[in-house]
């Protein structure tokens, strides 16, 4: 058999705001529902990951954002996919987050509350990744 080398990107954005990061609860598929996530999505046929960050977060919680850097790593998804995540800021002006696709309820998470919830299993090692950085 030839090994499947097929890798679908998932973008993730670690959006941070005066010093919190954001984390959105699913609300579907029912296998993931109820678990928080780093909101984003799947990366299309030649987009950048940037680029896909910002329709995505303009899609699921009518923000306009700007992504900041890459955090670093790369973690497993159910095949074919891969999780990658950028820090990201809202621009001036944006609105505030709303889960309007996909979540059913938001929280800006101060460091002392990041595990204060639920993560999916395969975010823990990101969000790890996250907690390390500079700007948070
Ligand atoms: N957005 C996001 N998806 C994640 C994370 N962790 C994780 O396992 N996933 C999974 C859930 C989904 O199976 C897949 C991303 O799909 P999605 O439903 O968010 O993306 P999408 O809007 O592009 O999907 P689609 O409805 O167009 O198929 O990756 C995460 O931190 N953020």
């Amino acid at each position: 058999m030839t090994p499947r080398t097929e890798r679908i990107v998932v973008v993730g954005a670690a959006l941070l705001d005066d010093g919190r990061l954001l984390a959105a609860r699913r609300s579907a598929p029912a296998e993931l529902a109820g678990r928080w996530e780093l909101p984003g999505g799947k990366v299309e046929a030649a987009e950048r990951p940037e680029d896909a960050l910002v329709r995505e977060l303009r899609e699921e919680l009518g923000i306009d954002a700007e992504p900041v850097e890459r955090v670093p790593g790369e973690w497993p998804l159910r095949t074919p996919y891969v999780l990658q995540v950028w820090t990201a800021r809202l621009r001036p002006g944006s609105p505030a987050p709303e889960p309007l696709q996909d979540h059913d309820e938001l929280r800006w998470l101060t460091p002392a509350e990041v595990w204060d919830v639920p993560w999916l299993d395969q975010d823990v090692a990101a969000v790890r990744e996250v907690e390390a950085l500079a700007s948070f």
